[in-house]
């Protein structure tokens, strides 16, 4: 009795969930290639003018796909600026876990399951998650608390769940404007932003 209770709330959270990504997936893939590359150029600025973000060496980045904002600009400033990046490459046998693997601009790259080119793995490239500095994810809704919708497969939150409590990563979202909602329904085991750049705003959540 109590349990079919709570499966029927928890089953009406996760239609919320689904709902609220079909509707900004929609909104973001409505958005013309003129805005999308204006907004990919004002990203761009936004980071380059975060000083504590510019401070760091070892940065996670991520290859757009599905309307999210085009990453490649900020890909090309970042390595222009001497950075070390990374590439998320779908774990090969930890179901659901992302690795990170260095990128540059020689590296190979093949389509994933999901049709998102990744890095073709090699282990002696792949750094540890705790060593990154900044580890910007790509999510499909956001709310100004800072938390952060995905596309529902859980690869962010299982991978970022592996850092140590007291770790030190900046774990920074990416999105436009246009995919701010009022509050992302929360589950436990989301992980939260610490901050958000879209082209409009960074949004800082925690230091
Ligand atoms: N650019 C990018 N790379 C990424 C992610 C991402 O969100 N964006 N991911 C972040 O975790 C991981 C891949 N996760 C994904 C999860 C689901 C689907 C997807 O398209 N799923 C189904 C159903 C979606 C739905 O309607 O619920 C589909 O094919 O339509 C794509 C990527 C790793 N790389
Ligand atoms: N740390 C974790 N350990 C085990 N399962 C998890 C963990 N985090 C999330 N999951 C599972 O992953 C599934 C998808 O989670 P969720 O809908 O929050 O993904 P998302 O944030 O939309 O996707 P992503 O992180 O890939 O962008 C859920 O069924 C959830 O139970």
């Amino acid at each position: 009795m109590f349990s079919s209770y709570f499966y029927c709330l928890y089953t009406v959270a996760m239609q919320n969930r689904q709902q609220l990504r079909t509707e900004i997936r929609r909104r973001r893939m409505a958005l013309t290639a003129n805005e999308q590359q204006q907004a990919a150029t004002a990203l761009v600025k936004r980071v380059l003018g975060q000083p504590t973000l510019m401070a760091q060496q070892h940065v996670a980045l991520y290859l757009s796909n599905d309307g999210e904002i085009n990453t490649a600009p900020l890909i090309q400033a970042l390595l222009a600026a001497g950075k070390n990046l990374y590439l998320p490459v779908l774990h090969p046998f930890a179901s659901g876990y992302l690795l990170f693997q260095h990128y540059q601009a020689q590296t190979p790259l093949q389509p994933n399951r999901f049709g998102i080119a990744e890095p073709v793995l090699n282990c002696a490239e792949v750094k540890p998650v705790p060593e990154l500095e900044v580890i910007f994810t790509p999510l499909v809704a956001f709310d100004s608390q800072g938390q952060r919708l995905g596309m529902g497969g859980g690869f962010y939150d299982r991978t970022l769940a592996q850092l140590p409590v007291n770790h030190t990563t900046a774990i920074v979202g990416l999105a436009h404007s246009c995919q701010q909602v009022a509050a992302v329904p929360v589950e436990p085991w989301d992980q939260p932003l610490d901050a958000i750049v879209t082209p409009d705003h960074y949004f800082q959540f925690r230091a």
